[in-house]
């Protein structure tokens, strides 16, 4: 049998059993403000894409049906291509990027301007206004120099509080926050922060009933299987064992920050899987990998 792939193909009982479906979590999750982490990795540039982003198109029909979406982007594959195209090489520590004065003005360039202002225009253009803004309006993310046992990250930020009004007025205004992760100091300095960090951060000060990252992969990994649900011990383990490495190791410390300073609910989920998001939040089953505090091993 050929497999179903468009709504057109499934008969109208069946179209109306999906909705009804998904009026116990459209009742349960109204009016609850859903973080979402949209990352590098799987944000296409304008060029490549062929049609409207699937992401923003499940992200409006959260708002549609009475959640708060809250996006958080990250854009580290951009701020790399632009960097290599001006001779510079892009350097990581622990999944962190070592961010001097020149490379700051790339990354502000690239999550403030290039890659919020795409977002944006994204979900105008699919009917729903939002709103861009960086950590640094309206005093959203403080941050200090993050210290590193690795040695000396530059410019790179730790957000130390969240100042979450200017969000509640743009959502009370009916619009999207569209957040890129820059923080700013008491100084006025500007940092660079890790995107799966700033949402962390932000899900908690807003006690958010989720918090959703999508990444490139389909939730934590274990020996090629995909772990459906993790606690903060076996990240602890995880991580432990060189399991949990790289990009991965900021994504697990936020989604433990975010459950500590009170949200949730915490998915990592695959951003290319169309539809993630839906399939997540509407649907019995979840997908991806559900993230605890505790230390009980799952
Ligand atoms: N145990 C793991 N499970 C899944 N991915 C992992 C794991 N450890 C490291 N990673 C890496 O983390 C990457 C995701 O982080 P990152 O590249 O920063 O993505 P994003 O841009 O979405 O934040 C994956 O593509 C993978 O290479
Ligand atoms: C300090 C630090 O590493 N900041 C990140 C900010 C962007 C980001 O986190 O983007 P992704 O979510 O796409 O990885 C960077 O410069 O790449």
């Amino acid at each position: 049998m050929e497999t179903l792939n468009t709504i057109a193909e499934i008969s109208p009982s069946e179209k109306a059993q999906v909705l009804i479906e998904a009026l116990p979590y459209i009742q349960k999750f109204a009016g609850k403000i859903v973080v979402i982490k949209y990352g590098g990795s799987t944000i296409q540039s304008d060029a490549d894409r062929q049609e409207i982003d699937p992401v923003i198109l499940d992200i409006i029909w959260l708002k549609q049906v009475g959640l708060q979406p809250v996006v958080v982007h990250g854009g580290g594959k951009a701020i790399t291509k632009l960097l290599n195209a001006l001779g510079h090489q892009a350097q990581f520590v622990d999944g962190l990027r070592v961010t001097d004065g020149p490379t700051m003005e790339v990354v502000e360039m690239v999550l403030g301007g290039q890659v919020n202002k795409q977002l944006v225009a994204a979900f105008g253009a699919a009917g729903c206004p939002s709103v861009g803004l960086t950590g640094v309006d309206g005093n959203l993310l403080h941050v200090q120099k993050k210290q590193h046992d690795g040695g000396d990250l530059g410019l790179v930020g730790e957000v130390t509080h969240v100042q979450p009004d200017v969000l509640h007025s743009i959502l009370a205004g009916g619009f999207i926050p569209v957040i890129a992760p820059i923080g700013v100091d008491e100084h006025g300095t500007r940092y660079n922060v890790n995107a799966d960090s700033a949402a962390g951060a932000i899900a908690g000060a807003l006690s958010a009933e989720k918090l959703i990252l999508l990444t490139d992969v389909p939730g934590i990994m274990k020996n090629g299987s995909v772990l459906s649900e993790v606690s903060a011990g076996d990240i602890a383990n995880l991580i432990g064992e060189g399991v949990i490495h790289g990009g991965m190791v900021p994504k697990v410390e936020a989604c433990l920050e975010a459950l500590r300073c009170g949200a949730r609910h915490v998915h990592i989920l695959n951003g290319n899987e169309r539809h993630a998001l839906l399939l997540e939040v509407f649907t019995k089953n979840g997908i991806g990998t559900l993230v605890r505090g505790g230390e009980q091993t799952a």
